[in-house]
């Protein structure tokens, strides 16, 4: 079975809670053990912050969301489940008690990851009843955005059960990579500590102040690193003559004095205030949540730009979300629409979130032409035009359109588009879309668009073939009935100077 069926999160503070919004948004049932009073309400803002980053980062047709039940006990909430998340507070005989006490309760054949950040899987093993399903599976903060996940077993893991962890994963939009070999801290948290002892040293010797040092990183490297990482960002820097010319020029430095990072800094009280007063000063202004949400957005950002990457093919972060995408479409199968019905085809429903209003406080024009496209897409998926055709070597291209902006739409608001074809013969789709206000049906804007079937290798339109043909011929007789709508055929409406 290569998804998960139904999870539990056994702690659900920081980690727990990301790691239950990235469950239940992928459509899973979560079980959730927390003993802290207030579970409930940490885990429903964290959820609400989720939903609105994945309402700015995917137009995918998500699954139903998954529940997310509260139980009462650890062994309540890891009955019945296949996936069950470790991610209570870092301590070993904490962590190992827990892991024990799962895998005494659990399905025997149930997953078991722990979010430890640095512990060895070997150790948190070392009691559990069937410890070949126990592995680290390190996520970073926050885990319903960020989609990786450290796969590290122990000496007592199966290779199979890392596999197998890998494979569910990536439904839920996750990247998993196994590490070859157990040590403390895996891989991410090495470099993090690296980074972070450095800068500890930095901020003691007033070398730079906590804000000095965040723009150094946020304004730079901080950038590089999440399109290219280390290493392929390094050959870059190595010129024409790459990697061995880099490590020739800058390998002397190892030994110049260039890190304190052998010694470690004495995270004295003196030094917490320095530094807590500090990040006051550069981030006291907003709350947790509120710099969440910004952290959220910027985070969207980033990755919609790195979708875009590569020509379109996508990159790193940002290919991944395509193929989650990709998976949430096949999913969703073909838009439940009647193609004969007597109206125009209703294709998308999606609601205006954060990062598409601007600074009148409404929606922003390239976001409508953007639900627009998404409509037009919806229409080439009902008529077989999908991932598999385009790949294959023919599309769609729009070649005019126009839009009349008639109402506004506010950040919440629910919106349903409406598509009606006006005509369409061998080689082309002309079409009149409206966006409704989903509470009251009024039309805030309508887009006229022509499109042509192209072979996108040759560069040139051609006849679509007679299966697609055959798919558009329902919709076509159905919306001749039609008349036409208000709007269709117009042309820019402003009176020209010379006409007065
Ligand atoms: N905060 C972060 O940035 C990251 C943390 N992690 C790891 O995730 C794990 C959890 O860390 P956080 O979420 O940050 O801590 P946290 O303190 O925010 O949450 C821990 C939760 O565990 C609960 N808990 C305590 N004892 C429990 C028990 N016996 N059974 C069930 N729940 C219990 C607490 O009530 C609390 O809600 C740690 O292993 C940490 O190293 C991993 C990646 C990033
Ligand atoms: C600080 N930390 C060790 C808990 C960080 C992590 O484990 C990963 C992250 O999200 O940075």
């Amino acid at each position: 079975m290569t998804s998960i069926t139904k999870a539990a999160c056994i702690g659900g503070g920081v980690i727990g809670g990301a790691w239950a919004a990235r469950f239940a948004l992928a459509g899973i049932d979560v079980n959730i053990f927390d003993p802290h009073p207030q579970a409930e309400r940490i885990i429903g803002e964290v959820m609400a912050n989720a939903e609105r980053a994945y309402g700015m980062l995917t137009m995918a047709p998500l699954p139903p969301k998954g529940k997310l039940i509260f139980c009462k006990s650890l062994e309540e909430a890891v009955e019945g489940v296949d996936w069950i998340q470790e991610s209570v507070p870092e301590r070993l005989e904490l962590k190992r008690g827990v892991i024990t006490a799962i895998a005494a309760a659990a399905d025997p054949k149930a997953l078991i990851g722990s979010s430890t950040s640095g512990l060895m899987p070997s150790d948190l093993q070392r009691d559990m009843k069937h410890p070949e399903r126990l592995f680290v599976a390190h996520p970073y903060n926050p885990v319903y955005l960020l989609p990786l996940a450290e796969l590290v077993g122990g000496e007592k893991t199966s290779r199979a059960v890392l596999e197998e962890a890998k494979a569910k994963l990536a439904p839920i939009g996750m990247k998993g990579v196994i590490i070859n070999k157990e040590i403390e801290a895996f891989v991410g948290d090495r470099l993090l500590e690296a980074v972070w002892r450095e800068g500890l040293w930095l901020i003691k010797d007033d070398i730079c102040d906590t804000e000095t040092l965040d723009d150094v990183i946020r304004y730079s490297f901080g950038l590089r690193w999440a399109q290219m990482g280390m290493f392929e960002t390094y050959r870059i820097a190595g010129g024409e003559a790459g990697m061995r010319h880099f490590l020739a020029q800058f390998g002397p430095c190892l030994s110049w004095p260039w890190t304190k990072l052998t010694n470690v800094v004495d995270l004295n009280n003196a030094l917490v205030e320095k530094i807590a007063e500090q990040s006051d000063a550069q981030s006291g202004a907003r709350g947790i949540r509120e710099l969440e949400r910004i952290r959220d957005q910027n985070l969207v950002g980033i990755m919609h730009a790195l979708k875009a990457g590569d020509d379109g093919r996508g990159w790193g972060a940002g290919k991944l979300l395509a193929e989650f995408e990709e998976g949430l479409w096949a999913k969703a199968g073909k838009a439940k629409v009647d193609v004969s019905a007597a109206g125009p085809l209703r294709l998308v429903d999606t609601r205006v979130n954060a990062a598409w209003v601007d600074y009148n406080g409404h929606m922003t024009e390239h976001r409508y032409l953007q639900l627009f496209g998404d409509t037009s897409d919806a229409l080439l998926r009902l008529i077989g035009v999908d991932f598999a055709y385009v790949e294959a070597g023919h599309s769609y291209y729009t070649v005019e359109t126009h839009i009349r902006h008639l109402g506004e739409a506010k950040l919440g608001q629910a919106l349903y588009t409406t598509l009606q074809l006006l005509a369409s013969d061998d080689k082309r789709l002309h079409f009149f879309t409206r966006i409704h206000d989903a509470a009251t049906g009024e039309v805030i804007a309508t887009a006229e668009q022509m499109m042509l079937h192209v072979d996108s290798k040759a560069g040139k339109s051609v006849s679509a073939p007679a299966e697609v043909l055959a798919r558009i011929a329902p919709i076509a007789e159905a919306h001749t009935k039609l008349p036409l709508p208000e709007g269709a055929g117009r042309s820019v409406g402003q009176k020209k100077h010379s006409e007065g």
